[in-house]
Formats: structure tokens, C-alpha cells, sequence
């Protein structure tokens, strides 16, 4: 058994009062590791008040809360920590901004360097990614699985994989040492509905 656990980015363009039943039923189908609220394009006061609507959700469930992209938000709001990539800010930075005791997750794309550098930051994870096409991002970013063995034999420090990932291709990301898959179709989009697609994703991880 490998271990792996199951880390979830919501959707674009939720309204987050809708949303909390659908976040408290999938994270009730769990186990789930973390959450991650993305929300892309909206004013601070739209990102404040999601997230005092679904962190209670979240950590009422011992689920860690983590912001994409804003760190200072995450810091003043209560959250477990922020993620951050390329185009918002170093890694440095955002540990700063977020001070010693929360969370920092960095995306290294596929970036052996990228991800040396977020370790020596104080990133608590890197993540790579996408391995796979994904209809939530457009990226032509392929990360190659080898990635995820080259860095789980070498470093302690847990790695994400992201893009693409579902119940049916998780296999080997599994077994190349994710130590989290980050998902947001395969589960907001699961055709039987979120818990349904916790569900599959974790019994595929068992499966692996
Ligand atoms: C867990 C995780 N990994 C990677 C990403 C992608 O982050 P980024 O490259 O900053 O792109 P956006 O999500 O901001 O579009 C992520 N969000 N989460
Ligand atoms: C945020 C992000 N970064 C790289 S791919 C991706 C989207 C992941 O969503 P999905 O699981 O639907 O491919």
C-alpha cells in the first residue's frame, strides 16, 4: 500500500454558499488531505468571504485549508496555508508573507531546479504537474512520471502531482511516489457527483 492521499482544488466560478454542501459531502466520502481554494480573477472580498464559508467546512474535518495564489490572504484569514506558482511570486516570498507556521505549497511544473530552489525556500511540498491533459487548465506542460521517482528517492520533502489525474490514469503516479494527487474534474465533475469521485479516486489509490 502506498501512501498516498487525495488533495482537492474547487472548481472555477463557484458561489460558495452553493458550494458547501457539495465540499462537506465530498470530504465526508474521504479520506481527503487538503483542500485548496482557486479562486482566479475576483476581488479580495469575494476570496474573504469564500473563504469563510467553506474553511469551516474544511477544517471542522481536520481537512487542511489552503489558498491558492495569495498568501497574505491565507495569513490574516485563518487558512492552513497557501500555494503559490510561477507567476505570482518566488518562493521566498511567499514564506514570508505566510511566517513560520503555515503551510506553503510551491509548483514546480517540471522543474528539477524549480523544485530544489522551493525546498531551500521553506516550501512544505512542491508540486509537479500537469502529467496529463487537463479541461481545467490549458498547459502544455507535460511532467514526466519520472519526475515524481527522481524526487521521492532523493527528498523527504512530500510532492503533489497535478493535471489530468482520474481514478482510470492515477496508477503510476501513485507508484512513482505522489505522495498527494491534486484533482479538480475528476471529482467536481464525476458524473455520479463529488463523493462519488472521492470515492473513486481513493479506491483507485488503494488499488495502485
Ligand atoms: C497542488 C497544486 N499544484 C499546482 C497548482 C498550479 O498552480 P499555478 O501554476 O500557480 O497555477 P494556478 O493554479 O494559479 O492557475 C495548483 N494550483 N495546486
Ligand atoms: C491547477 C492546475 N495546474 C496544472 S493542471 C491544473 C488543473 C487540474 O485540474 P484537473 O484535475 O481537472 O486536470
Amino acid at each position: 500500500m502506498y501512501d498516498c492521499q487525495l488533495y482537492l482544488v474547487t472548481p472555477p466560478a463557484l458561489d460558495p454558499v452553493a458550494f458547501a454542501p457539495d465540499l462537506a459531502r465530498a470530504l465526508d466520502a474521504g479520506p481527503v488531505a487538503a483542500v485548496q481554494l482557486r479562486l482566479k480573477d475576483v476581488p479580495d472580498d469575494t476570496i474573504l468571504r469564500a473563504i469563510d464559508i467553506l474553511r469551516p467546512v474544511a477544517q471542522e474535518r481536520d481537512v487542511a485549508f489552503i489558498l491558492n495564489d495569495r498568501p497574505d490572504l491565507a495569513r490574516r484569514s485563518g487558512c492552513d496555508g497557501a500555494h503559490v506558482g510561477g507567476e505570482d511570486m518566488d518562493a521566498a516570498a511567499a514564506r514570508t508573507l505566510l511566517g513560520d507556521q503555515l503551510q506553503l505549497g510551491v509548483s514546480c511544473y517540471d522543474s528539477r531546479d524549480l523544485a530544489m530552489r522551493a525546498g531551500e525556500a521553506g516550501a512544505d511540498y512542491v508540486a509537479f504537474g500537469a502529467f496529463f491533459p487537463s479541461v481545467s487548465k490549458e498547459t502544455d506542460i507535460r511532467a514526466p512520471v519520472e519526475l515524481l521517482t527522481w524526487w521521492s528517492a532523493m527528498m523527504e520533502l512530500p510532492v503533489v502531482a497535478i493535471g489530468g489525474i482520474t481514478a482510470d490514469n492515477c496508477a503510476p503516479l501513485v507508484r512513482a511516489g505522489a505522495d498527494f494527487l491534486a484533482v479538480i474534474s475528476a471529482v467536481w465533475s464525476h458524473p455520479e457527483g463529488p463523493a462519488a469521485g472521492v470515492r473513486a479516486m481513493n479506491a483507485a489509490i488503494d488499488a495502485a
